[in-house]
């Protein structure tokens, strides 16, 4: 039996698992790291972070699992997207990278949209120029410190890093440039014209893989450092969102993945290359070779229920502590005690700024309706339908753009709730399935190092490996009671914008 490594370098934690050649999974172990806000607004970690943690994940799962190394027949990345390792000329780290969900670059979004034209930016990339995306976070370097962008001569997104350091090889997946704004998505190269515009070299962007191709061989010492055989073959693999989409099985048209990790996502696979109007959502290669797709992003939705934990839940945080049991279980079940709508009661999902469909990272949080009826559990539930509003946003403008989804695959620390799945296929009006793979990302990273080393296509596997497990219908009655709930929840964003500016311009 031979068996694959899947690594998914999340936001809070790596995670690795092992899967045999059947597609059952062994074991996963993971190992965290802090995330840095050194003001407002920004998201800051440390690859070298990444890196420890990484082999300390991939070490005790060798060790908990006794397979020999020389089993493990190859190793897939995921990666959360879009930040920014800047590298010097002997590949090391020049400074902390900037992440997904820092929102300092409103200021060179601008200047982007400015140098190459909004839409011409458009037609080159797929894309609008938004602040989570790396290519404002290079501009912001120029600007701010200078000093060292003078000695960037390398750029790769987080998972890259650590498979650099695995490999010494540096190499970037289609799927992940997609959230550079540097790639020519339609036609899967940098674009050219989008690097001069803005000034930025070629020769600082990496080689570019399909998902499932070979992007290097672990070195001796990161074999010695992980307990694996050196010559292990390593695939490029893709950022999280492709490779969570793969790992629950969306790659053929008409299946959808939600992802509830600290960001929220609704992903559909495309045959051809695509783009909305106006490009409100993201269009971006797929992690299956030649394949594409769209997605909506909202930045805070299981990121919005941790901080109403870390915050608001001491008691059920200490219950969980004392018995032993999970946190976010006893908070959905306290949500479900509360009523249809939470009584009149809405939440915001705007913590951290917003992406699909509000574009703003001055957009806020705000819970709307309180009465003195409402307690914890109307607040808890408000929470998660709000989340749920703010995702169905993003299928709407699916359904606008002429997509049509007959099935929803959740996927992401939240698709653990049943509750929050029947909240999903309520509020979308559509059945939610859950499959047998309930790894997410570091799946779809096992699967694409499946395909690379024994040549077979990712949907292949996928078919093989991946089978429903549950079916969650949604209930027409209550799809229509929320229906009105959402309508007002559509409207608010508009109705609150100014103030949200001007609360946020105050706190700086
Ligand atoms: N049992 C659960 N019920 C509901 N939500 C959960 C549960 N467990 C985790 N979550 C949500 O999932 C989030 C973490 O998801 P994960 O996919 O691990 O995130 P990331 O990859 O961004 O680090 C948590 O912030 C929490 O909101
Ligand atoms: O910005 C995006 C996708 O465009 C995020 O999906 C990040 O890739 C990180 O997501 P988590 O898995 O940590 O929620």
């Amino acid at each position: 039996m031979v068996y694959f490594l899947g690594v998914d370098l999340g936001t809070s934690a790596v995670k690795c698992i092992l899967v045999d050649e059947t597609g059952s999974v062994l074991d996963s172990q993971s190992a965290a790291y802090p995330l840095l806000q050194p003001h407002p607004g920004w998201a800051e970690q440390h690859p070298e972070d990444w890196w420890q943690a990484t082999i300390q994940a991939i070490r005790l799962l060798m060790e908990q699992t006794s397979v020999s190394s020389s089993d493990v027949a190859g190793i897939g990345f995921s990666g959360q997207m879009h930040g920014s390792v800047f590298l010097d000329s002997k590949q090391e780290v020049i400074r902390p990278a900037l992440l997904w969900c820092d929102q300092r670059t409103a200021e060179q979004c601008a200047a982007i949209e400015a140098a190459v034209g909004k839409d011409e930016l458009g037609r080159l990339t797929g894309n609008r120029s938004l602040t989570g995306f790396t290519a404002p976070k290079l501009l912001w370097l120029r600007q701010h410190e200078p000093q060292y962008y003078a000695r960037l001569r390398h750029l790769l997104l987080p998972k890259d890093y650590v498979r650099l350091r695995l490999t010494g090889e540096l190499g970037m997946d289609m799927a992940d440039a997609s959230g550079t704004l540097l790639l020519d998505v339609a036609r899967r190269r940098w674009s050219q014209t989008v690097a001069e515009r803005l000034s930025i070299p070629m020769e600082w962007l990496p080689p570019l893989f399909e998902s499932g191709q070979v992007a290097g061989r672990l070195q001796p010492e990161a074999a010695r450092l992980t307990g694996l055989a050196a010559g292990t073959p390593v695939v490029a693999g893709g950022g999280d969102q492709a490779c969570g989409a793969v790992g629950v099985g969306v790659v053929r048209q008409g299946i959808a993945s939600v992802a509830l990790g600290t960001s929220g996502v609704v992903f559909v696979h495309d045959d051809a290359y695509q783009v909305d109007e106006a490009y409100r959502l993201h269009s971006f290669c797929h992690g299956v070779p030649g394949k594409w797709h769209r997605m909506g992003v909202m930045l805070a939705a299981g990121g919005s229920l941790q901080w109403w934990k870390n915050h608001f839940a001491h008691e059920e945080l200490e219950r969980a502590q004392q018995e032993g049991l999970d946190v976010y279980e006893l908070l959905t079940s306290l949500a479900e005690t509360a009523p249809l709508g939470s009584e009149g009661l809405l939440f915001l999902p705007y913590l951290t700024g917003e992406r699909t469909p509000h574009p703003d990272p001055k957009a806020r949080g705000a819970f709307i309706g309180l009465n003195l009826r409402h307690g914890k559990a109307h607040l808890t539930r408000a929470v998660l339908e709000g989340i749920t509003f703010g995702l169905r946003d993003s299928l709407e403008l699916m359904k606008e753009s002429g997509i049509e989804i007959k099935e929803l695959r959740v996927n992401g620390g939240g698709a653990k709730s049943a509750f929050w799945r029947q909240l999903i296929a309520d509020i979308f009006g559509i059945p939610v399935v859950t499959v047998n793979s309930t790894e997410g990302p570091a799946y779809g990273a096992a699967i694409m190092a499946a395909s690379g080393v024994l040549g077979k296509d990712i949907i292949d596997i996928c078919d093989a490996w991946i089978k429903e497990v549950d079916r969650t219908q949604p209930r027409l009655e209550l799809y229509e009671n929320y229906e009105a709930y959402y309508q007002i929840f559509r409207s608010l964003y508009g109705t609150l914008q100014t103030s949200f500016h001007k609360l946020s311009d105050l706190a700086q």
